[in-house]
């Protein structure tokens, strides 16, 4: 199956499931990175959850952080350039959503990427060798091939991988982790 159809299938997936599904499915995502080896580190960046694109909730792993005080970034992206901007998420951070419903920071202490040491990846389909899918801007994809090689990359999905192998092409960053509510993989 080409990205194409792959979105479209996981899109039709996502709202084949009700609200209460949803919760589920992305509380058990966050017990799931509860029993990685990925808790010793400082710097983590995570995506904010587009509400009318049915992402996973996130929030319950902004809690998992939180509690273990970690220093957590979020990004602003730019939909011109393709690219992100990251802040460090403080408990007075201002936040708005942006044209495209992702909550951004309004203002606050920006930081390199290069900061970061375990990365949360939003993503609409992945298989069984790490290949992921997302919404076709590349923003992880830039993101990603400018960082260090001992990042860790992680994929949150309210499902399993796809059987068939995705195609990929040569821009295309494979994720290390992927965690679904009930599995989690390493591709590494
Ligand atoms: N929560 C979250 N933040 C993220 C991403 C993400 O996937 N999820 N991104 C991951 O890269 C970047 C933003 N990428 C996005 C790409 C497309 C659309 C979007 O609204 N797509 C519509 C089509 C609209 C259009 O093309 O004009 C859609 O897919 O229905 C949103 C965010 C950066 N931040
Ligand atoms: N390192 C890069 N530098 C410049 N452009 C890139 C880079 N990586 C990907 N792109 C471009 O971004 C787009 C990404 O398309 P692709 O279908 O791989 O996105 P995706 O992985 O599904 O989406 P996303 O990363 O937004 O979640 C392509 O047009 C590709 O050419």
């Amino acid at each position: 199956m080409n990205k194409a159809s792959l979105r479209k299938k996981y899109k039709a997936l996502r709202a084949s499931l009700s609200a209460e599904e949803r919760d589920n499915r992305s509380l058990a995502i966050a017990n799931q990175l509860l029993g990685l080896d990925i808790w010793e580190y400082d710097y983590y960046h995570i995506f904010l959850p587009i509400e009318r694109l049915l992402e996973v909730d996130t929030t319950y792993i902004l809690n998992i952080l939180s509690g273990k005080d970690k220093n957590v970034l979020i990004s602003k992206s730019d939909f011109e350039k393709g690219t992100m901007q990251h802040f460090l998420l403080l408990d007075n951070t201002k936040l708005q959503v942006n044209e495209y419903g992702i909550p951004e920071p309004v203002d606050g202490i920006e930081i390199a990427f290069a900061k970061a040491q375990v990365v949360f990846l939003p993503l609409l389909a992945y298989d069984s060798k790490g290949n992921r899918v997302g919404y076709g801007k590349g923003f992880y994809d830039k993101l990603l091939a400018e960082s260090n090689k001992e990042l860790l990359t992680i994929g949150l999905s309210y499902f399993e991988p796809e059987e068939k192998e995705i195609t990929t092409n040569s821009l295309d960053v494979s994720m290390k982790y992927c965690v679904s509510p009930s599995n989690s993989f390493k591709f590494c």
